[in-house]
């Protein structure tokens, strides 16, 4: 590694690092809200993080927009770029971003779409897009869909198809038909001025259907392959068809539930399978929930997720990159705004050692979001990495989720006195906060709490220091609410839930069992998740690089 001796973090001057490990403990979705009877982190009951916030430093930080990387004020703030930012220390433009900097100025339109273009025209070809059917900024945006129909029909594209995932996650539940008339209407536009065809070809909800993450489910994305590529999952005649439809079937059902379809003629045929010769764009640009179905394109005969019974010689390109470390997918339309010196290779560096550990649904998280979505290590030899499984049902049915498994994990690591960083996610707040089912989420939060007060005792008793933030909120707001910020009800008077993050400050709370004096000062009012980094840099006793945001302590 070059310059390893000049990149080394310097001594702090005030702080000596504590006997114990610094333990960062991130609660996935948990912002502060308005403590009225719809946040389900202050109606749970949490005599830990009660006692921690009127005892140890404590503030609350930014989580969305600008101060992460998204274009507006009211994007709200995600895992990917709530844990990039942490890791970073400092705020990148993020996908959301980049991909509307490159429709605008045309970058876009260069390079790996040219050839698509080139393929399908001269070939004459179809051209798949595959995404996520929302403007929730987190995995897509439809103004970059619209983008991409609408430059296939001024190149003539001929044949085009969409496949379809629905949201009900990032965006209000139950309003997938209104994204897909949006399309609909985009296609007939298109195929009209070509004089081709323009159709939505498959479809179905994220969290069944080919958005699987961290290897959680491999059954979500084969069912997916079978719905877009095989055009084997259940017929019907439209996406709308197939909406109306299953929803009668399952009253009530999230739109992120909906079952995989395929769009069928009126012989029964899939119209828009995926074939030799096809391109495919997928048009996610957050790379979690995109790699899966990436790897099944892409990968040879030792690809083992599922069996993809045929596998189509396409050009596979995704809207940008999902992977830094396998450099993959190799096409992708925008390239992203590289994250070198994380706090984790600043740390590794230096020598400082690292424990990183969260169940599967966030493990990447803590890992490859942490470290500016790059999934290897910086240095293995002071690196460990610990992966909780998580259990494979909707979590509103398991609320607890992994959280004393992981709290086990956390204080094995403290007690090891191995580790001088530790650092976990507890997703309960998000993961049971996304099901809208307002009781499980309290219950998610009070798990997470009876994990935070073992290992708070641990890191008490090895005289360390106990950091506890979160990445954006989730399970402090569940209902949705109007422009005026009122609660929104349904007919029957019962709440409208609200399954989507939101733009609320999020804790950060700082106990140091040390014996130093850490308070937080007073003159960083705006400060964010991109600060953390610099603080904890601080508490482990070195001093916080010039390049990253400054640090939250007094000094
Ligand atoms: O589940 C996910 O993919 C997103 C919401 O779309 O949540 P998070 O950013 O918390 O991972
Ligand atoms: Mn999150
Ligand atoms: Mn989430």
């Amino acid at each position: 590694m070059p310059d390893l001796e000049k990149s080394q973090l310097a001594p702090h001057p005030r702080l000596a690092p504590p006997p114990g490990p610094v333990v960062l403990l991130v609660m996935d979705g948990v912002g502060e809200g308005r403590h009225d009877a719809y946040d389900a982190v202050s109606v749970a009951r949490t005599p830990a993080l009660d006692s921690l916030r009127s005892d140890a430093a404590y503030r609350t930080i930014l989580a969305h927009g600008p101060y992460v990387g998204l274009p507006s004020e009211t994007d709200m703030g995600n895992s990917e770029v709530g844990h990039n930012t942490l890791g970073a220390g400092r705020i990148f433009d993020q996908g959301a971003k980049r991909i509307d900097i490159a429709v605008d100025s045309g970058a876009i339109w260069t390079g790996t779409w040219q050839e698509i273009i080139a393929q399908v025209t001269q070939r004459g070809t179809a051209l798949h897009l595959i995404g996520l059917l929302s403007d929730g900024n987190v995995h897509s945006n439809m103004t970059h869909l619209a983008a991409l129909i609408g430059k296939a029909r001024d190149k003539g594209v001929h044949r085009l198809f969409v496949h379809a995932l629905h949201d009900g996650r990032d965006v209000p539940d139950r309003t997938a038909e209104k994204y897909v008339a949006e399309v609909e209407q985009e296609l007939g536009a298109a195929a009209q001025a070509t004089g081709g065809t323009y159709r939505i070809a498959s479809g179905g909800g994220r969290m069944v259907t080919t958005m699987d993450r961290y290897e959680a489910d491999w059954r979500i994305v084969e069912r997916g392959w079978q719905a877009h590529v095989l055009g084997a999952a259940r017929p019907f005649a439209s996406a709308t068809e197939a909406i109306e439809q299953l929803r009668k079937e399952t009253p009530g059902i999230s739109d992120q539930l909906l079952s995989p379809y395929t769009i069928v003629d009126e012989d029964g045929r899939p119209v828009g399978a995926i074939q030799d010769g096809d391109c495919v764009v997928f048009f996610n640009f957050r790379g979690d929930r995109a790699i899966e179905l990436s790897w099944a394109f892409t990968a040879g005969a030792d690809f083992a997720g599922f069996d993809r019974q045929r596998v189509p010689d396409v050009l596979f390109a995704g809207m940008t990159l999902y992977d830094g470390d396998t450099d993959m997918p190799k096409l992708r339309l925008v390239e992203p705004e590289p994250v070198p010196d994380t706090i984790s290779e600043l740390l590794a560096r230096t020598g400082v050692t690292q424990w990183a550990g969260a169940e599967t649904q966030k493990f990447g998280h803590v890992t490859y979001f942490w470290n500016g979505n790059r999934s290897e290590k910086f240095d293995p030899a002071t690196e460990t990495y610990f992966e909780i499984p998580s259990d494979q049902v909707p979590f509103n049915e398991r609320p607890w989720m992994k959280s004393a498994e992981t709290a086990d994990a956390i204080i094995e690591a403290i007690h090891s006195g191995r580790f001088r960083f530790i650092r976990a996610n507890f997703p309960g707040g998000d993961m049971v906060g996304h099901t809208g089912v307002f009781e499980a989420a309290v219950v998610a939060m009070e798990s997470v709490d009876l994990a935070i007060d073992r290992i708070d005792r641990a890191v008490k008793a090895a005289r360390g220091t106990l950091v506890v933030t979160a990445d954006h909120g989730n399970a402090e707001d569940m209902i949705e609410r109007d422009k005026q910020g009122e609660p929104v009800f349904l007919a029957d008077g019962t709440p409208r839930w609200k399954t989507a993050h939101s733009t609320n400050p999020i804790p950060l709370i700082i106990a140091d069992y040390a014996d130093r004096d850490v308070t937080f000062r007073d003159d960083v009012p705006k400060g964010g998740l991109a600060n953390v980094a610099s603080t904890l840099i601080e508490l482990l006793g070195y001093e916080a690089p010039v390049e990253y945001e400054p640090t939250l302590l007094d000094s």
